[in-house]
This record gives C-alpha cells, sequence and structure tokens, in this order.
C-alpha cells in the first residue's frame, strides 16, 4: 500500500469503536489531514445485506460474505483512498473476522484462509475496557445482534488477544488502548500519541 496511512480501530461489541472513529477523524482533519472514515461491513449493497442477514447468515456462509465484502471494500474504497494520500480510518477490520466468526464456531486458521490475501493496516489499535462494563452498555441496547447473543463480552477480550497474538507473528503493528478511565476524548488523545510514534 502506498501513499496514505490505513488505521484499524477494533474491539468488543460496545467498546467506544464508533465514537472512537469519529472523534479520532474530526480531531485529524482540524489538523488539515485528509480523512477518508469507513466501516465494516462496508456501506454498500454488499455490507449493508450483511447487516440485515446477521440473524440468518451463520458460520462458513457469513465468513465468506464479510472477507469478500472487505475484498471488494478494499478495492472500491480504501486502496483508492490510500493511493490519494488520505488517512483511511475503518470501524473494523480483519480482526472482527479472526473474532467474530470464532464466535459462530469457525477455526482461526479457517477464518484466516478466507483473508490471507488482504493487506495489513498500517497501524491496528485494539480498545478494551472490563467485561462489566461492556455488558452494561450491551444491556443498554434495545436490541442486541445474534453474534452478541453468542459470544460475551469476556469471550470477544480473550478471542482479540487470539487475534493480537496471530497477527502480532505475522508483522503487524497493533497497539492496545485501555479504555477503563478514559473519556471519548481520553480514548483520542491516546489514539494521537500512538500515531506520533508510529510517524516518527
Ligand atoms: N470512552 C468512553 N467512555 C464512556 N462511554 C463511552 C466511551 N466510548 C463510547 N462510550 C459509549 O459506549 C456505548 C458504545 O459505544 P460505541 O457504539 O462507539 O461502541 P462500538 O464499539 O462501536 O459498538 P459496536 O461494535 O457494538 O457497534 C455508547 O453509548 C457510547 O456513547
Ligand atoms: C467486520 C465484521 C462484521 N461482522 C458482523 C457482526 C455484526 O453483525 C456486524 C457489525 O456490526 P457493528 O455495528 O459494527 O457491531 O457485522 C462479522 O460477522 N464479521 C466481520 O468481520
Amino acid at each position: 500500500m502506498t501513499g496514505g496511512l490505513f488505521i484499524a480501530v477494533e474491539g468488543p461489541n460496545g467498546v467506544g469503536k464508533t465514537t472512537a472513529v469519529a472523534r479520532f477523524a474530526d480531531r485529524l482533519r482540524s489538523t488539515g489531514r485528509a480523512v477518508h472514515m469507513t466501516t465494516e461491513p462496508s456501506d454498500t449493497p454488499l455490507g449493508r445485506l450483511i447487516r440485515t442477514s446477521e440473524g440468518a447468515l451463520t458460520g462458513r456462509a457469513l465468513a465468506l460474505a464479510v472477507a469478500a465484502d472487505r475484498y471488494a471494500h478494499l478495492e472500491a474504497e480504501i486502496l483508492p483512498a490510500l493511493a490519494a494520500g488520505k488517512v483511511v480510518i475503518s470501524d473494523r477490520y480483519v480482526q472482527s473476522s479472526l473474532v467474530l466468526q470464532r464466535l459462530d464456531g469457525l477455526p482461526l486458521r479457517e477464518i484466516w484462509h478466507y483473508n490471507a490475501h488482504v493487506p495489513p493496516a498500517s497501524l491496528s489499535f485494539y480498545l478494551h475496557h472490563t467485561p462489566e462494563v461492556l455488558w452494561q452498555r450491551l444491556e443498554q441496547r434495545a436490541k442486541r445482534s445474534r453474534l452478541e447473543r453468542a459470544g460475551s463480552p469476556r469471550r470477544e477480550l480473550d478471542l482479540y488477544e487470539d487475534a493480537f497474538s496471530f497477527l502480532a507473528a505475522r508483522g503487524w503493528r497493533q497497539a492496545r488502548i485501555d479504555c477503563r478511565v478514559l473519556t471519548p476524548d481520553g480514548v483520542v488523545a491516546q489514539l494521537l500519541q500512538h500515531l506520533k510514534q508510529f510517524e516518527t
């Protein structure tokens, strides 16, 4: 990948990924950087179909659908934005598959096999919090997805640790952000600090 910078923001359901990505993008834009904010599943017909079908689409079928969406997302959106020199920030990337598809019963190596051709993010952030707080946040939701109901915050946190080790062994640049005592702006401050270190 040339030109820009590709940042993935990851972590268990309810940890604050969407909140952090929006604020992080705003902060970077305020410093004059061109930012492309995105999400997986992507905001395309396929991505939207996956979101609305997640109750019915399970296991290997869901794993392959999210991988297909990821390759299409890279080709149509992420790689062109990077080629234009932008900072791309994605709310979820391949790590989500290494966690969520395991909740759906797939082995890590099979999931990786489907994703083996995706380029590494320049930098991946793993947000984490206590299982208790994550449970509280999920309980406040009017509706929970099938995978949120299938797993638990503790299990997701453990599977994210597995994903971290698995990708670290493959040379991915990654950092953990402990959100336990951080406000949303505090999370962004940590992201900016890591980014500064990465770029110097
Ligand atoms: N640092 C923070 N401190 C306190 N509350 C937070 C913080 N970050 C996010 N929240 C709150 O936690 C809830 C979940 O946040 P958010 O939707 O950003 O999480 P998420 O990781 O994107 O969730 P999901 O993956 O399930 O969509 C929201 O109510 C949000 O306002
Ligand atoms: C990237 C990715 C997503 N999914 C599924 C799981 C959820 O149904 C949605 C994500 O929704 P959220 O609002 O971001 O929590 O997509 C998946 O199964 N595997 C993936 O890799």
